[in-house]
């Protein structure tokens, strides 16, 4: 049932699509019924052969098929090229819906899940949803029009014979939905299994350096071949449900040959034509409902794959926008009476906590590890949402605001802040789409890194590497705090900027910090102040609360 709910909600996804999805299916059903008539006719011609003593006799049947024996192929060209597009575009839509729903849900708070498992949903738990349309949808919608196009042929000759072939052929039909529940539990397994395997190689794949260095190769390969081997058992039970499918399918066919049969010896009504014409059907129909078995288990795994996208799709979104967002007039922010927790089995970051960044202010806020400053940055950028008290950004409610609008004015270096697999200006760029080469150079030189990037070779189109590999840490960090100085925004978060760069370069930097951040307010992140930083007020956080420090 929950299966069913969920392929719907997949198809529903589909709705834009329905146009290239019923060509498809259209197409593939031509397709089958084309075969069909072929050797209809080719059984019509013998049966008149055998009426008359010569094949000659058949002439007639014969004319009619060289159509269409060039339309066949024609046509199941035709079927490929359609259906596999209609699938393209349907998955290329899922994909993008999907990754939306998740950037709206895992942007803080605990990880809903291994990265290596989300990426395993994105990857093959949507590609298991191309079975849906192409091994589950399609072949039974051709298969469905095939049998009723034998039960409408074989009504003609003789209702009796057309009652004894169709039937077991339309039984057939039913394989898909009567395999799918007893693969239900494999496919749900295996696709459970396919992203554990991706969480386990994902992980030591990102973090080879380490895991190297502790000599842990040898653990997370047997975690890896572990995973695999769970994969493999649960592939090779989804694979016993297919081919009971397929012996039932066969069974199910073979009766109805048969039953044509032992219906013509047993002196049927129609004659020996008429039962040569119902062996030829069936040999037709066989093609069609050949695929059926394998449908089931596309089926289930399309249902698993579906159920592990909704689960993560439908987690609740840590803040929700609201339906139109205020416009805030100016920058100042305050906070007041403010608690929050993580979750609620852990003890309060903030309890009662209450501050104010005027326009223009520069707040350094101070604290030792784990009293929650990085928090206090998360729940200013929108990325969660206080249990308690109230936030304003120029006077608007924080609810009132949307995400985009709150990130618009406020711009965050996060302290693990990640340079991607990309050129330097596209990595500044992400901050200001539009900034000009001397934009970047302006902010690059503000975070003391120009004069490196001019000396590389390709400059501002030097590659990063993943994750900023091409650079060291402090450098990295340099680049990333351009990143946050190009922004346009009127505040801007520096959680830690100064991490990894030398006292020299550090010190260089917060004497600069007046000109880096002309004109705008800032919230300066540190563990220690070094005395060149001229904050207009010191804070520290210590027990939930913002209390006025001495550096
Ligand atoms: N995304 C998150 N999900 C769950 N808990 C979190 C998250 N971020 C922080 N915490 C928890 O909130 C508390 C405050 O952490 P936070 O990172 O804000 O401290 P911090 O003052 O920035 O520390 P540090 O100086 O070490 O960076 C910690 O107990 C931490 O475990």
């Amino acid at each position: 049932m929950t299966a069913a709910r969920d392929l719907a909600r997949i198809l529903g996804l589909w709705r834009s699509r329905a146009g290239w999805l019923t060509v498809g299916a259209l197409v593939a059903a031509a397709s089958a019924l084309a075969g069909l008539a072929l050797l209809a006719l080719a059984g019509s011609g013998v049966s008149q052969g055998l009426a008359t003593g010569t094949l000659a006799a058949g002439a007639a049947s014969l004319i009619l098929m060289r159509p269409l024996i060039l339309l066949r192929p024609l046509l199941r060209w035709a079927e490929r090229m359609a259906t596999h597009e209609a699938t393209f575009r349907a998955l290329a839509d899922t994909r993008t819906w999907f990754f939306r729903r998740l950037s709206e849900r895992l942007s803080a708070g605990p990880g809903l899940n291994r990265s290596g498992d989300l990426l395993g949903r994105l990857v093959s738990d949507v590609e298991a949803l191309d079975g849906l349309y192409l091994r589950a949808l399609v072949p039974m919608a051709a298969a469905a029009s095939v049998v009723l196009a034998v039960a409408v042929i074989l009504g003609g000759l003789s209702p009796a014979l057309a009652a004894i072939v169709a039937i077991p052929l339309a039984l057939a039909l039913l394989l898909p939905v009567l395999v799918a529940p007893f693969a239900a539990r494999a496919a749900s397994r295996n696709a459970a299994a396919t992203g554990a395997l991706r969480a386990e190689a994902v992980e030591p794949l990102i973090a080879m350096e380490d895991i190297l260095a502790a000599n842990a190769e040898p653990r997370a390969l047997a975690k890896l071949e572990a995973a695999a081997d769970r994969m493999d058992g649960e592939r090779r039970r989804l694979a016993r449900a297919g081919s009971l499918g397929a012996a039932s399918g066969t069974l199910l066919t073979q009766a109805a040959l048969l039953g044509a049969l032992a219906w013509g010896l047993a002196g049927g009504g129609a004659g020996a034509g008429a039962v040569v014409v119902a062996l030829f059907l069936v040999l037709a129909a066989m093609d069609a409902l050949g695929a059926l078995p394998r449908a089931g288990a596309a089926l289930a795994l399309a249902a698993a794959g579906a159920r592990r996208l909704l689960e993560a799709a439908d987690q609740p979104i840590p803040v929700p926008d609201p339906p139109a967002s205020a416009t805030p007039s100016g920058h100042a922010i305050a906070i007041r009476g403010l608690s929050f927790t993580w979750a609620p089995d852990r003890s309060p970051v903030f309890d009662n906590l209450s501050l104010d960044l005027p326009e223009g202010a520069r707040i350094a806020l101070l604290g030792p590890s784990g009293a929650g400053k990085s928090t206090l940055a998360a729940l200013l950028l929108k990325l969660a949402a206080p249990q308690e008290g109230v936030i304003t950004l120029g006077g608007a409610d924080y609810t009132t605001l949307s995400a985009d609008t709150v990130r618009a004015r406020i711009a965050c270096l996060t302290q693990d802040a990640t340079l991607f697999d990309d050129t330097i200006a596209a990595n500044l760029r992400l901050a200001a789409p539009d900034a000009p080469d001397p934009a970047l150079w302006d902010a690059l030189e503000r975070a003391r890194i120009a004069d490196l990037v001019r000396a590389l070779p390709d400059g501002l189109e030097t590659r990063c590497g993943e994750a900023g590999a091409r650079f060291s840490g402090g450098q990295a960090r340099r680049i990333a705090l351009a990143r946050a100085l190009l922004s346009p925004a009127s505040v801007i978060i520096l959680d830690e900027p100064t991490a990894g760069l030398d006292a020299a370069t550090e010190r260089a930097f917060l004497e600069t910090l007046d000109t880096a951040l002309a004109g705008r307010s800032a919230i300066l992140i540190t563990h220690r102040l070094i005395g060149v930083e001229r904050p207009t007020r010191i804070l520290r956080i210590a027990g939930g609360q913002a209390l006025p420090a001495m550096s």
